[in-house]
């Protein structure tokens, strides 16, 4: 991947890249990476925007696949420089079985693995989860921690736990030899919660407030902090990773980076309202209006109701004890570690951020 001015000729492939974090990952690198050739865009469903990006300069390439599926891999993997693997089973809802979120998330991120040595792909980006550490079975807080912060990573929950395996997973193939005798080059990023255009739960947060009379109700703490950052850096880390790879190989490979941004730090609840309160919202309560035991008891039906109808429908509610857990336990980064290995600056400042994801929920009704 050395430099020159020559025709761009490197080829890309970002599987999952339909997804809400895939499609900012396959817009920035169009933006700010000259030296692409191909963009091969992976996905099990393919987007219909998809179509607009093919009058560019670079060929953007759309492949209808399964990750778990290890020869529709290795064909979308073979002749790539790079690949972002960001394709997920992003399940704390209990849609998916934990079978179904381990065949993706474990299966499909060692097919992927295998695919870059049996094809010689040398620069795999991986990206991982704030989960694959906390909040642990244990609800300790990990508070303004770093990649370094001692933590017992704990977890119980099928999503955690695939996403600790898939990283180990990731990491450990780092050095590995790939087809033509070079080492692969492995690095895993973890979001904390990713927001901004296209996230889903902040929309049905929106509606949900449409509903209950331009209100929310509030239900966490205000002091327990949640970490979060905005989709566009998320995205920005991962193109930045992606060309650092080679030239940054001794340093970058087999490493974990948090991925931050200037997002500030509050609660669940507080942050959604930086957008959800210029769209009409407001959050009712300074405190919980109901006590912590009684949120568990609601949850822990939801999750009875889940159990009980499963038969029947599919009964999915944002609540449930693992969510619960998740919202009320403070975790949040501070780190500068993607600064210092791989010069990463946020592309988008928190106003800009802010703007676009108020923008983004205010048109996503209409
Ligand atoms: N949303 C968040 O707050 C965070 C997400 N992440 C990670 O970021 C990645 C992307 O997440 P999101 O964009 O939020 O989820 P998403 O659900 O919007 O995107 C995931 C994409 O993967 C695709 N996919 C799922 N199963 C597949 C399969 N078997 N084969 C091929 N493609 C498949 C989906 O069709 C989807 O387009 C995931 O790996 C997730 O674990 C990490 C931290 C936070
Ligand atoms: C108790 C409710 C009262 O309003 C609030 C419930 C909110 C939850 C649905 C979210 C709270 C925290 C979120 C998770 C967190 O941001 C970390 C995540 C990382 C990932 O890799 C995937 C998504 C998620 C698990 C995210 C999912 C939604 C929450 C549990």
């Amino acid at each position: 991947m050395a430099e020159s001015a020559e025709a761009p000729k490197l080829v890309y492939l970002v599987t999952g890249g339909c997804g809400f974090l895939g499609e900012h990952v396959v817009r920035m690198l169009l933006e700010q990476e000259p030296r692409l050739r191909e963009l091969r865009v992976f996905d099990l469903h393919l987007s219909s925007w998809l179509e607009e990006l093919k009058t560019g300069p670079v060929q953007v390439t759309p492949i209808q696949g399964d990750v778990t599926q290890a020869h529709q891999v290795a064909a979308a993997v073979s002749g790539a420089h790079v690949v972002i693997h960001t394709a997920g089973l992003v399940d704390v809802f209990g849609r998916a079985s934990p079978e179904t979120i381990y065949k993706v998330n474990v299966q499909g991120t060692q097919n992927v693995i295998e695919a870059c040595v049996q094809t010689g792909t040398r620069f795999l980006v991986y990206t991982s989860s704030m989960e694959v550490v906390g909040p642990n079975v244990k609800g300790q807080p990990f508070y303004r921690g770093n990649e370094d912060t001692p933590y017992e990573a704990l977890h119980k929950h099928p999503y955690p736990q695939s996403k600790a395996q898939a990283e180990r997973l990731v990491l450990q193939a780092n050095g590995r030899k790939v087809q033509g005798g070079l080492p692969l080059v492995t690095c895993a990023l973890r979001p904390t919660g990713i927001y901004g255009e296209g996230h889903q739960i902040m929309r049905d947060f929106y509606l949900q407030g449409l509903r209950l009379g331009s209100r929310l109700f509030r239900a966490i703490p205000a002091s327990v902090e949640h970490g979060r950052v905005y989709v566009g850096n998320v995205a920005w880390m991962h193109v930045l990773v992606a060309r650092e790879l080679e030239p940054r190989a001794e340093l970058m490979g087999g490493q974990v980076y948090f991925c931050y941004d200037k997002s500030p730090y509050k609660s669940y609840e507080d942050f959604n309202m930086e957008f959800l309160g210029p769209c009409g919202l407001r959050l009712v309560g300074t405190r919980p209006l109901l006590p912590y035991w009684l949120l568990m008891l609601l949850a822990t039906l939801n999750a009875l109701l889940q159990w009980l109808l499963r038969p029947l429908l599919l009964y999915a509610p944002l609540l449930n004890p693992y969510t619960l857990a998740i919202a009320n336990t403070t975790f949040t980064v501070s780190t500068n570690k993607a600064q210092r290995h791989f010069g990463y600056e946020p592309l988008f400042s928190w106003e800009d951020s802010r703007t676009r994801t108020i923008l983004w929920v205010q048109g996503s009704t209409q």
